[in-house]
């Protein structure tokens, strides 16, 4: 198998089609793509960007549980710090998969991830969409009023503009690696006034509190 990109997608569980790509044909369509088929359970790795508790990795958690298909898979999962480091892996076959977001309901197309999709020639065998609503998120005892600094990932940056441009115009805006990553950095360095944009498993994993939920500019958010 050339290179296998499982995209995070906004059909939901029962509309998945995982399929493996042959490896010497040029392009994706639907001539090409033989359906995945095996009996005893293997283990794949499946890269993302972002470290524990990315919406990436719940995506990937979540596609792995949810589709018939994929059921004899038992997935290792794997963070990458960039889009990149996780194609490049995927190039050298360091992981079997890739989970990539590419659409977000409010915020539109990641074109770079089409870039980069094109550039390292992989093909796409899955989609998944994952509902995410963000969470203003600091260190236990800490108020929104203490905060100095904010952090995130550009994409979710970019999606909670109205929030951060309301409550948050008092407060520097930090771009981050990811959202799990900006959470555990807080924990780890102790900042008591700084805050992160990040998903509420993010906020259990590092230990953080809930400030605001919601933060997001529109509700019902859908990255695929
Ligand atoms: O920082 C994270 O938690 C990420 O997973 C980054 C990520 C993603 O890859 O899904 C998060 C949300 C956005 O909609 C796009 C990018």
């Amino acid at each position: 198998m050339r290179g296998a990109i499982c995209l995070k997608a906004a059909c939901g569980a029962a509309n998945l089609s995982p399929f493996r790509l042959i490896h010497t044909e040029p392009a994706v369509n639907s001539r090409l793509i033989k359906p995945y088929i095996s009996s005893a359970m293997e283990e794949k790795t499946v890269g993302f960007q972002g470290i524990q508790g990315a919406y990436s990795e719940s995506a990937a958690e979540g596609l792995f549980r949810s589709s018939q298909h994929l059921k004899h898979v038992r997935p290792i999962f794997k963070g990458y710090q960039t889009f990149n480091q996780t194609f490049e892996a995927l190039k050298k076959r360091e992981i079997d998969y890739a989970i990539i977001p590419i659409e977000n309901s409010s915020t539109g197309t990641f074109l770079w991830n089409f870039d980069l999709m094109h550039n390292f020639d992989a093909h796409i065998v899955g989609e998944y969409c994952i509902h995410e609503s963000h969470c203003l998120v600091a260190l236990p005892g800490v108020k929104i009023e203490d905060l100095k600094e904010i952090r995130s990932h550009p994409y979710v940056i970019d999606q909670c503009q109205l929030f951060l441009s309301d409550a948050g115009k008092h407060l520097s805006v930090s771009q981050a690696l990811d959202t799990a990553g900006s959470a555990s950095y807080i924990k780890e360095k102790n900042l008591k006034d700084v805050g992160a944009i990040a998903g509420k498993k993010a906020a259990e994993i590092y230990g953080l509190s809930i400030l605001k939920e919601n933060v997001e500019d529109k509700q019902n958010t859908i990255t695929r």
